[in-house]
């Protein structure tokens, strides 16, 4: 099969499942900064099933990040709906983790206590904190760091400890903007494989923004093609062989990346 012929329209409003952890029906939003119309995203039919791995890519200020914010219900859409796992989107939903390009880290607090800092918050009792922490920092190579603070970390360290932060509340679903853009190239391929070995024991639903085609590619399940603002849905494509470690080094990774790369770049001309 060519790889043009993968290409799908999952996306479109009929194709979308009703089963699915993430639906969004007709959703647009337009901000009003100083009374002037800004529409940043529009018409976004969404689907993503329970379990998968969906990367999110398109140019800059097509309205990726008013997505994310969407489906943390951090935002409210103008029009159309968002639905996780049937109900409308909203802030505090329990099982929702979102992680910041920026890490969110409190310079205050240790690596511990930045980790078990939501725990905390839901009331979590000290002893199960432990237990909780302990196996999710020693996971991610964290656990000689845990005494360190933000400041005494590698930025690859401490994007590490916002993600120990985040599985602490055992999230159905995942939702990560750029987390890993301000990473040197080896420190965020070894983030990325972390990643994937996450997305393969858990299976947690989630959704990746990211601006770099080969992480999206690495990363994504379905990968999702943005028009420039308003932010529209051009393609969404099926990538089959994701979760091969050494996917890296095939032919198919290299062949979806060129096709991706093309899609942006005609995404680029149209009206
Ligand atoms: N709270 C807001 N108020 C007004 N305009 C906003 C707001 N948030 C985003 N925008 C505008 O909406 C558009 C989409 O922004 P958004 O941050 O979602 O894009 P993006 O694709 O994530 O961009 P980038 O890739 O550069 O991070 C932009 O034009 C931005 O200026």
């Amino acid at each position: 099969m060519s790889m043009k012929s993968k290409l799908r329209n999952a996306c479109s409003e009929t194709g979308i499942p009703e089963d699915s952890m993430i639906r969004t029906r007709d959703l647009s939003v337009v901000f009003n900064p100083e009374g002037t119309r800004l529409t940043a995203l529009q018409e976004i039919n969404l689907s993503v099933a329970y379990g998968e791995s969906c990367a999110v890519i398109g140019p800059s200020g097509c309205g990726k990040s008013t997505l994310l914010y969407i489906l943390a219900g951090l935002y409210s859409p103008t029009e159309g709906a968002a639905y996780i796992d049937g109900k409308p989107a909203v802030p505090k939903r329990k099982n929702t983790s979102l992680i910041l390009q920026d890490y969110g880290l409190l310079p205050w607090q240790t690596a511990w206590q930045n980790t078990v800092l939501g725990l905390k918050l839901r009331g979590v009792a000290v002893s199960e904190q432990k237990m909780i922490a302990e196996q999710i920092l020693q996971d991610l190579g964290l656990w000689t760091y845990r005494s360190h603070y933000p400041a005494q970390l590698s930025g690859g360290q401490r994007q590490r400890v916002a993600i120990a932060r985040a599985l602490t509340l055992k999230p159905d679903l995942l939702l990560m903007d750029e987390p890993f853009s301000s990473l040197d190239a080896l420190t965020r391929e070894s983030l990325q494989e972390t990643l994937l070995a996450i997305w393969r024991k858990d299976k947690v639903t989630s959704v990746l923004v990211t601006h770099n085609i080969e992480e999206a590619v690495y990363l994504g399940q379905k990968i999702v093609i943005f028009s420039p603002r308003p932010g529209r849905i051009l393609h969404c494509l099926d990538n089959p062989q994701i979760g091969d470690p050494n996917y890296r080094s095939k032919p198919a990774f290299y062949s979806l990346c060129s096709l991706v790369r093309k899609l942006l770049e005609e995404g680029m001309t149209v009206d």
